[in-house]
């Protein structure tokens, strides 16, 4: 089945909101981005997020925050809310990123309901998952997303979503998975969406993360489970971004 490819940056904690809308004059020119052929999204600091919303409405480009809260209002201190975003007019969220489960406490708990409260609001979710180091040397990495990816299944009721696969150890390393390694996880995340959403899994974008580059991001997009990517510090370069998103166009 043929699935328009997304190309998702995430600018994680990097740039000031003033020097934000700087970057996108040179990416729009380098990369030709055609937004027929592939979206493009980019997760950024929630400072930023109403100062580009007139790029996004000129240029087609998504913006999405990388962390929001499951409850809709309420005493969460520093948290930010789904109805907030939804009022700038967003529709993506990122959501468990590894850098929140690991430094942030969060768990597969709270990325359900995230999910859950993502898909109520009809947003569309980037759930990322992924195996650490230790537990891909131990042979865990089957186990280690399948438990991922069910914890969040009972949310799935219907709507658009995304899974991003950003194997931990791969990360902000220069350590890639190899095209092999990443199609094999892909393809396991389809066969579990398979057993809970039926034949909507052949639907769903299922993003590559950890050290995406130019320089592989073909052997990447190549691989029939392979959808696009969800790309940390090459996103931060106009031209590395717009190169990969080029290649995704291909
Ligand atoms: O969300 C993006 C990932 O954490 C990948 O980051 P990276 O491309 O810098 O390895």
């Amino acid at each position: 089945m043929a699935r328009k490819p997304l190309m998702a940056g995430n600018w994680k904690m990097n740039k000031l909101p003033s020097e934000a809308a700087d970057f996108f004059p040179e990416f729009l020119e380098l990369s030709k981005w055609q937004k027929e052929q592939v979206d493009v999204v980019f997760a950024v600091p929630a400072t930023h997020l109403d100062r580009l919303l007139d790029i996004g409405e000129e240029s087609g480009i998504s913006f999405a925050p990388q962390n929001v809260h499951w409850e809709s209002a309420g005493a969460f201190t520093g948290e930010i809310s789904i109805p907030m975003i939804q009022d700038l007019g967003l529709n993506y969220a990122l959501v468990g990123h590894s850098e929140r489960r690991q430094y942030f406490a969060e768990t597969d708990e709270t990325v359900a309901n995230k999910v859950g409260t993502l898909l109520s609001a009809k947003m569309t979710p980037i759930i990322c998952v992924g195996e650490t180091q230790v537990e891909r040397e131990s042979d865990k990495t089957v186990e280690v997303i399948t438990r991922q990816i069910k914890s969040f299944a009972s949310k799935l009721t219907g709507g658009d979503f995304v899974v991003a696969y950003e194997p931990v150890w791969a990360i902000g390393t220069g350590l890639t998975a190899s095209q092999e390694q990443a199609q094999d996880v892909h393809a396991l995340i389809r066969r579990l969406l398979k057993e809970e959403i039926g034949e909507q899994a052949d639907t769903v974008r299922i993003l590559y993360g950890g050290s995406a580059k130019p320089a592989n991001i073909s052997g990447l997009l190549a691989q029939d489970d392979i959808d696009g990517a969800l790309v940390g510090g090459a996103s931060l370069k106009p031209a590395d971004f717009a190169a990969m998103v080029q290649a995704a166009m291909k």
